[in-house]
């Protein structure tokens, strides 16, 4: 379809009138699992969402947010950010990052494109820096892809090759980077039998090193730099096994927080700074948390901190990470292409949109809803508000987060009138969940909850529509469980945490005093999931949705 002004044109919907104020909540990591002491959000005192459960099944349903409801390659696979985004905005389902790079590896196409050719010039004479997230979470990266691609690497020339680890710990269970370093340094010592000098150079945790999103701290950057590009770190240890084991027993260190490393020589020189004439790779396939590294290794003019020293590299990403800035101009893999998506067809059709997070999900609301593209449509009638995050502390510390300065935000621009289409991320259940702090997580759900009513109220005041959902869960189940269901003890007899997201399906309600009577679920989509919430939206706007979209979640019954 092109761009002209038709081909966006949406018909209007035969029985759905437009002109209401449509809330679009987006309660981020609020799956719906059994009540027990491990749910967060069934602990919660969350009388707002309860209520709307008491809507089923005409007005509340649960639909899919996790493997091939989101593009994701298998069913074990579970939900994320940027995947519950994208098929939230884009309304279909598209192959996303971790299937693409799968494909591409498996068929060897990775190593013909532009991307590699890149890189592979400077094989000859330089060293092949991969970077990235060291997890089989699936997430970010995945392990296996790592591994695959440090073979291929080798095969096809790369003789001097560093691992720059970041360890994970928040999509998989803290501790569980000691075994995958383990693994890297076994398929290392293997390339290094075949005469390829293969190391790791550096680590640190994702959350304290390289990993930052949306320019929430550029110190997490800055961080990284000095370890990887560098060869500067606070810690430096000869083996990468026993840098993870030793800076693991530092008082409250995890894998999320690890303090940054450099593996030294018998001379205590850093094994693998990046030098004018090596090629970099990050190989992480999800773009939110590698753009800000991206920039600093891409950009020549930067002033987010002081490089001290700027390699002359050629440097690809795994994927390119955001389609509107280029970045990374090159890459090995090529994106989604996530076209077409609800926002552009809205504001196209003239309604008026706002979007708001705080600064950890603002992209979630804006850049993965529009299809992994920074800015707006048309800024005449968006408006994208981002509240300040906290940064330097982990969200245990102040569960609360900015929820409620979020739903204030909101419901001014509901109660304005200068907006058809209001649209929020709620990071609480999500945020807090991932630190693994039960208690701070109900705190948190509690507030989430707030946020919610606040926002309700304000639809209300206006005779609007609420849309009410999530993107993936998280809170709702913060302990890990075996095949049965019960929790998993650990070797000691203990229950382990879990931090990460969940495979859990995720609610979604609908109502509002705008909402036109005879407006229900229908029951003849069981297996909806996020991608179907685009159509259900644009509906409730007046419009039918194009005709590739998923189908919509609802119908018009005459009374
Ligand atoms: O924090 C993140 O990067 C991921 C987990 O790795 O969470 P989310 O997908 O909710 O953003
Ligand atoms: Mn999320
Ligand atoms: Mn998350």
């Amino acid at each position: 379809m092109g761009s002209s002004g038709d081909a966006w044109k949406l018909k209007d919907h035969p029985k759905l009138p437009k002109g209401k104020t449509v809330a679009v909540i987006v309660l981020d990591g609020w799956g719906e699992a059994k009540p027990n002491e491990f749910n967060a959000i069934h602990v919660a005192d969350t009388p707002v969402m309860d209520s709307l459960k008491e809507g089923a099944p005409e007005k509340w349903r649960l639909i899919k947010a996790h493997g091939y409801a989101v593009g994701l390659p298998t069913e074990d696979d579970m939900g994320n950010s940027e995947v519950g985004h994208n098929a939230l905005g884009a309304g279909r389902i598209f192959a996303q990052g971790a299937k693409l790079v799968d494909l591409a590896l498996a068929s060897g196409k990775i190593y013909e494109g532009e991307g590699f050719k890149y890189v592979k010039e400077c094989f000859e004479k330089g060293t092949l820096h991969l970077i990235g997230l060291l997890s089989d979470g699936g997430v970010h990266s995945r392990l296996d892809q790592v591994q695959l691609l440090l073979k291929g690497a080798a095969e096809h020339g790369a003789k001097r090759i560093r691992v720059h680890a970041l360890t994970d710990g928040r999509d998989v269970l803290d501790g569980s980077s000691v075994g995958f370093m383990e693994t890297l340094e076994n398929d290392l010592a293997k390339l290094r039998e075949q005469g390829v000098d293969a190391r790791v150079a550096s680590g640190g945790g994702r959350m304290y090193v390289t990993m930052d999103r949306y320019e929430n701290d550029w110190d997490v950057i800055k961080r990284g730099w000095d370890a990887q590009v560098l060869g500067e770190a606070p810690h430096k240890f000869k083996d990468p096994v026993e840098a993870i084991k030793k800076l693991r027993q530092e008082p409250n260190a995890n894998d999320q927080y690890l303090a940054p490393f450099v593996i030294v020589d018998d001379n205590g020189k850093s094994v693998g700074p990046i030098l004018d004439g090596d090629a970099v790779v990050t190989f992480n396939f999800r773009a939110d948390r590698m753009v800000m590294l991206a920039k600093a290794l891409e950009y020549a003019d930067f002033d987010k901190f002081d490089r001290v020293r700027v390699p002359k590299i050629h440097y690809a990403g795994m994927l390119q990470y955001d389609g509107e800035l280029k970045l990374p101009s090159k890459y090995l893999v090529s994106p989604p292409e996530i076209d077409r998506t609800s926002g552009e067809y809205l504001v196209r059709n003239g309604v008026r949109t706002f979007a708001c997070s705080e600064t950890v999900k603002f992209g979630h609301v804006t850049f993965f809803w529009n299809g992994n593209r920074s800015g707006y449509f048309d800024e005449k009638l968006e408006e994208y508000v981002e509240i300040p995050s906290d940064s330097g502390i982990t969200f245990n510390v102040k569960p609360k987060m900015k929820a409620l300065e979020i739903a204030e935000r909101t419901r001014d621009a509901i109660l304005s009138g200068k907006f058809d289409q209001v649209r929020v991320n709620i990071p609480n259940g999500d945020m807090v969940g991932h630190t693994g702090d039960i208690k701070a997580t109900i705190e948190a759900c509690k507030v989430a909850d707030l946020g919610v009513k606040m926002i309700l109220e304000a639809i209300e005041q206006v005779g609007g529509i609420y849309v009410v959902t999530a993107d993936h869960g998280n809170a709702e189940d913060m302990v890990k469980r075996n095949k049965m269901g019960e929790p998993a003890l650990d070797k000691s007899g203990n229950i382990q945490i879990l931090t990460s997201h969940t495979c859990e399906p995720v609610p979604i309600a609908i109502g509002g005093s705008g909402l036109a009577p005879g407006v229900r679920f229908r029951k003849d989509l069981p297996t909806g999931g996020l991608a179907n919430v685009a159509a259900t939206f644009m509906n409730l706007h007046g419009y039918e949705a194009p005709s590739d979209y998923e189908p919509t979640l609802i119908e018009v019954v005459d009374n």
